[in-house]
């Protein structure tokens, strides 16, 4: 008796946890982590369908362009989007670009602002599962300096600013403390997440690509709040960040 090999798993069949099956998906996939946030990709959409809606992973597909383009939510942490991943993998997906919310670590930081991240510090346990602790949390290079320059031609003559820099990839929302919110600054790490390091790390052992931009919720160094009334301004910058991945995928044929 031999025990499940969770590499070969599923490969090319309906996937277990994100309902979706070979055919169903584009080459290129947008993932919002909230489910909600989907529809909104498909806004920018044509001849949309929905894939799939199985836990927190919704699926549709549709044309940007002429491009077939799928967004698919990841649910909130590590966990499940490695999960979102290797299922999507599994189906044909080589391209991966997360459209996140995140908090600014950095003065200047302002909701709604867009950020492109360029690395990720590994504070997960997820990928302490998959590699070495050194192993680095990467996007694709072309990906990442497309992102910076649609984001930052999206944004011109508006008040919202584009920052590239390193984020953080925290398990823990509520664990985050002063002293730890203090140390990401002081160390110059830009904005914290939730998800990309474990986007990063599947995506390299995988051979396939992923880039991340995130809308500025709240900047947890200077106090602006999550909880106050800056939501208009958080989707704004979703919005401003699928437009960025969407032309990124057609920019580069993901
Ligand atoms: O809005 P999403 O994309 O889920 O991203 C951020 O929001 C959640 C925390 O509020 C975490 O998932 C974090 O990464
Ligand atoms: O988006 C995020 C992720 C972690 N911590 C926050 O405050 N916001």
């Amino acid at each position: 008796m031999a025990a499940v090999d969770k590499n070969s798993a599923g490969v090319g069949e309906r996937q277990y946890h994100i309902g979706v099956a070979p055919g169903e998906v584009s080459t290129v996939a947008l993932l919002p982590g909230d489910p909600f946030r989907v529809p909104l990709v498909a806004e920018f959409l044509s001849e949309v369908q929905t894939v799939a809606h199985q836990r927190e992973h919704l699926t549709m597909t549709g044309l940007y362009k002429g491009r077939r383009i799928t967004a698919t939510s990841t649910g909130m942490g590590c966990p499940s989007t490695a999960i979102a991943v290797e299922e999507l993998v599994r189906v044909g997906v080589t391209s991966f670009i997360r459209v996140g919310s995140s908090a600014g670590l950095q003065a200047g930081v302002r909701p709604g602002d867009l950020l492109v991240s360029e690395g990720a510090l590994r504070n997960d346990g997820t990928t302490a599962a998959y590699v070495h602790p050194g192993f680095p949390a990467v996007p694709d290079l072309e990906i990442t300096r497309s992102l910076a320059s649609v984001a930052q031609e999206l944004v011109d003559g508006t008040e919202t600013r584009v920052h590239s820099g390193i984020n953080a990839s925290d398990d823990a929302f509520y664990a985050e403390t002063p002293e730890w919110i203090a140390e990401l600054n002081r160390i110059g790490v830009l904005n914290v997440e939730m998800e990309s390091a474990a986007l990063y790390v599947v995506a390299r052992l995988r051979g396939v690509r992923a880039g991340m931009i995130c809308s500025t919720s709240s900047n947890l160094f200077d106090g602006t709040s999550l909880y106050g009334d800056i939501k208009p301004a958080l989707k704004e910058g979703w919005m401003r960040s699928i437009e960025a991945a969407l032309e990124t995928a057609v920019r580069l044929e993901l």
